[in-house]
């Protein structure tokens, strides 16, 4: 009998071995076969999650529902599974570990009648098209040597905006006069000399802007054809894009009257714009793919927009902080007052050395990035942090949700500029708690440019005026409530009453 079993031994840890290899295999097989997509929201029929998202603001949303179903999870908004990943990890793995597979945008109606048919760079599919504009544009307005060139344009709009607030009827609406100042210098950057149509193009900006934050039945019902009619939203985007042809087909020609006028010239003899670099790139036969009239269009539009919208309402926010904050406000304009030093003005050299007031718009650009949510698409069907997300998938990180929770930030929200002083955190996508840029492939290629802006004009505010709320009212009582749009702005205008602090120069 011991025999009998001494001698089954072996063929009992045989057959286990076998069952344990056989159940670990079947385990290992059930684990690719039945992928767990990311937990989320009980949904309703039709309309999904779309109840938790009624009057309140999207960013919000969802960083509250993070809280119970974790860094990632699925939210179907009416038919779409959108992806939402509210962690420093999981932006890491989407925006760097795992960029390829989420360089793609989420098609939009938007974007396919308004961009051109997604022929610009923030909408266009990830490829060699998108690869080559990203690099037309870099190459002819972006990269830091050419925004280095447009100092005089900024100096010069930056101080006609002071001159104008210093002659203009109290309280000043700062939201109208940052955004035409931001839309003065990327146009003039942009398209060249103060064009004439720089008065109907602030108008259809502001419409696109709008119809860029909104959330469209088509976009959510796609196989809902009749709501798609009964919406009417293709009619008005189609009727934007009318408007803007108009516009851009007058610009380009005045370019193109320009280029026969240079024609036999070197390149390096005329003073291109993007428009004229556009043009030329679009007869020559090097490019990898072909350059249409409507791609240059969406080009120009998008540099008009991303250069208009964030820059100026990162301003509004960073004023309104200082309005709220008295001790930061004074701390900065001693800075500014101080590089001063017996000039007549500021320049934008001397901006460099602005560090306190570089981690104010640091600081505004935590609390407040312009685009909350980061919106990228799965290409390919991948896992992220355990989850499986399909090819499809769109995708939004929430960039506001991650900059301020408190696992990464001391007193979080609190405005506390002093935070990044001595400190290498930056917004060049290398840091997955500060998100104002986004990170990998598609990172904002405006950082510079809109930065820029930002920098000096903030420095002319402070340097020239105190500040003050109208109507004797008191800085804890400035409102700071957001609304949603393509870049997320203050509920109110902000308005303020300025006194001139230092004499305002006549000339750049
Ligand atoms: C403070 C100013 C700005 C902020 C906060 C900002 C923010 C952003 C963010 C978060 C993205 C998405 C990045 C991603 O997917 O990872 C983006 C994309 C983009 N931005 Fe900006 N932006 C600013 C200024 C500008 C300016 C001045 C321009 C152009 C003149 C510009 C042009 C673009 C373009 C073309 C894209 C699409 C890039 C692509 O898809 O490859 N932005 N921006």
């Amino acid at each position: 009998m011991e025999h009998l079993l001494l001698a089954s031994v072996p063929m009992v840890v045989s057959t286990m071995l076998f069952l344990i290899i056989f159940i670990k295999k079947g385990f290992s097989k059930s684990k690719v076969q039945c992928p767990r997509p990311p937990p989320g929201p009980w949904r309703l029929p039709i309309i999904g999650c779309m109840h938790h998202l009624a009057s309140r603001l999207s960013f919000r949303v969802f960083r509250h529902l993070s809280l119970t179903y974790g860094p990632l999870m699925l939210v179907r908004i009416g038919q779409v599974d959108f992806a939402v990943a509210s962690s420093r990890e999981a932006a890491r793995e989407i925006l760097k570990n795992q960029d390829p597979n989420f360089a793609a945008r989420p098609e939009v109606v938007v974007g396919d009648i308004v961009f051109y048919g997604c022929s610009d760079v923030i909408f266009s599919p990830y490829g060699p098209y998108w690869k080559q504009l990203r690099y037309i544009c870099f190459m002819e307005l972006l990269r830091t040597k050419r925004v280095r060139s447009f100092a005089s344009i900024r100096e010069e709009e930056t101080l006609n905006v002071i001159r104008d607030i210093s002659t203009a009827a109290q309280p000043i609406n700062m939201r109208e006069k940052l955004f035409r100042m931001s839309n003065a210098i990327i146009s003039r950057a942009a398209i060249g000399p103060r064009s004439k149509h720089q008065e109907t193009f602030i108008l259809v900006a502001r419409e696109v802007i709008d119809v860029l934050g909104e959330f469209y039945a088509v976009d959510m019902f796609p196989s809902l054809k009749l709501i798609h009619v009964l919406s009417g939203a293709k009619n008005k985007l189609q009727r934007i894009r009318r408007r803007l042809d108009k516009i851009f087909d007058d610009i380009i020609k005045e370019h193109e009257v320009k280029a026969n006028m240079n024609k036999g010239r070197q390149v390096a003899e005329v003073e291109e714009d993007i428009v004229d670099a556009l043009l030329r790139l679009k007869d020559e036969s090097e490019l990898q793919v072909p350059m249409t009239m409507d791609g240059i269009k969406a080009v120009i539009l998008d540099m008009l927009v991303g250069g208009t919208e964030n820059s100026s309402v990162v301003i509004e926010w960073a004023m309104s902080e200082l309005m709220r904050n008295p001790k930061i406000m004074e701390k900065a304009q001693k800075e500014v007052m101080e590089e001063l030093k017996g000039k007549n003005r500021i320049q934008e050299t001397d901006v460099v050395e602005l560090n306190y007031l570089k981690s104010i718009v640091k600081e505004t650009l935590r609390l407040h990035p312009p685009v909350r949510l980061i919106p990228r698409m799965c290409r390919k069907t991948c896992e992220v942090l355990g989850y499986e997300i399909e090819a499809g998938t769109p995708v939004l990180v929430n960039a506001w949700a991650i900059n301020r929770d408190p696992q990464y930030w001391e007193e979080a929200e609190s405005f506390r500029p002093e935070r990044f002083e001595g400190k290498s955190i930056d917004f060049k996508g290398g840091n997955f708690e500060y998100l104002p840029f986004g990170a990998g492939r598609r990172i904002c290629p405006g950082l510079g440019f809109g930065l820029a802006t930002i920098h000096l004009s903030l420095a002319q505010l402070l340097l020239y005026f105190d500040w003050k709320l109208p109507d004797g009212r008191k800085s804890e009582e400035l409102d700071m409530s957001e609304t949603l749009g393509v870049s997320v702005t203050r509920k109110t205008e902000l308005k303020l009453s300025a006194t001139p602090r230092i004499p305002i120069p006549s000339t750049v």
